[in-house]
């Protein structure tokens, strides 16, 4: 790993504007779309059963939030995340209030069976709720989670053989053998509806242009997304404006505000015996 922005992906993704597909939950859309964009990518929202799985195959990557699955969605959900299986696609699950119920968990677990999965980006009670660490989640928002973030983090990424990006205080990447801590972003995140939701949609983007190394630009795409809400949260102008603000922030960051501002501290790699 080069570390944060290290290896340029930032200008990458400008480069390339790869297309990101989602399908997310009807609260957040809007910001998840207009994130992916101010980054520089492009993106295309497609639900419906008869069309999702053909948008996926034209996509550089797919977000599949859970959040509000309405009837048949999760039917083609697993179809897309199937289609990307296929054509090695990378998808990026956010289990939203997985745990809430037993639907929600049940059709994480189904997204993460079709092997497409790549990255899972959620809270702490999301993920130990995928890797059977018991947890507690009311409504959208993390409550506890029986073991601590770093070591959900890292049980999940081990059991489903995903990367991992665990969001909080502190945000945990994983691999199942290194861990990335870091301490970028604000308190007030943490209050804005969407914000959670807006990242995995930002993630997808750096999923896109991951080639290989889908570890470091998991923890680059958390750095950037960390500190536009920094910056954003610097204007003091409260939740309601902070995902504009957000947005704003990532339109005119580069690799070396990224390199700059990042805080992250990554352990030596296990042995894998
Ligand atoms: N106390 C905090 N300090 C710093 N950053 C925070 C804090 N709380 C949340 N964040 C940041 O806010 C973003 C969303 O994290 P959070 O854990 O609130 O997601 P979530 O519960 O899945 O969100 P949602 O379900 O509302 O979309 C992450 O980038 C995280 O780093
Ligand atoms: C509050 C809420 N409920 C389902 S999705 C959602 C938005 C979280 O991003």
């Amino acid at each position: 790993m080069s570390g944060p922005a290290g290896d340029g992906l930032i200008a990458t993704i400008r480069e390339r504007r790869p297309l990101v597909h989602m399908i997310t939950n009807l609260v957040s859309m809007a910001a998840c779309a207009q994130t992916v964009k101010s980054l520089g990518a492009a993106t295309i929202f497609a639900h419906a059963a008869e069309e999702a799985a053909e948008i996926a195959g034209t996509a550089d990557a797919v977000v599949l939030n859970v959040g509000t699955s309405v009837p048949g969605m999760d039917r083609t959900a697993v179809q897309v995340a199937e289609a990307c299986a296929a054509r090695s696609i990378p998808v990026v699950l956010d289990p939203l209030g997985s745990g809430a119920s037993r639907f929600r968990s049940r059709l994480a677990r189904a997204l993460l069976d079709t092997g497409a999965v790549r990255m899972v980006s959620g809270n702490v009670a999301e993920l130990a709720d995928l890797c059977g660490v018991p947890s507690v989640i009311r409504g959208a928002d993390a409550v506890s989670a029986t073991a601590p973030a770093d070591e959900v983090c890292m049980k999940l990424a081990e059991s489903a053989q995903v990367i991992a990006a665990v969001s909080g205080r502190t945000d945990y990447v994983g691999d199942g053998r290194q861990l990335a801590a870091i301490t970028n972003g604000h308190p007030v995140m943490g209050q804005v509806v969407g914000t959670g939701s807006a990242r995995s949609a930002v993630l997808g983007a750096f999923a896109a242009v991951a080639g290989a190394d889908m570890f470091t630009a998991t923890v680059t795409g958390v750095c950037a997304y960390g500190i536009a809400g920094e910056l954003a949260a610097a204007t003091g102008r409260g939740p309601g404006y902070l995902l504009p603000e957000v947005c704003n922030q990532l339109s005119v960051m580069d690799d070396e505000m990224v390199a700059t501002r990042s805080r992250v501290t990554t352990s030596a790699p296990r042995d894998p015996s």
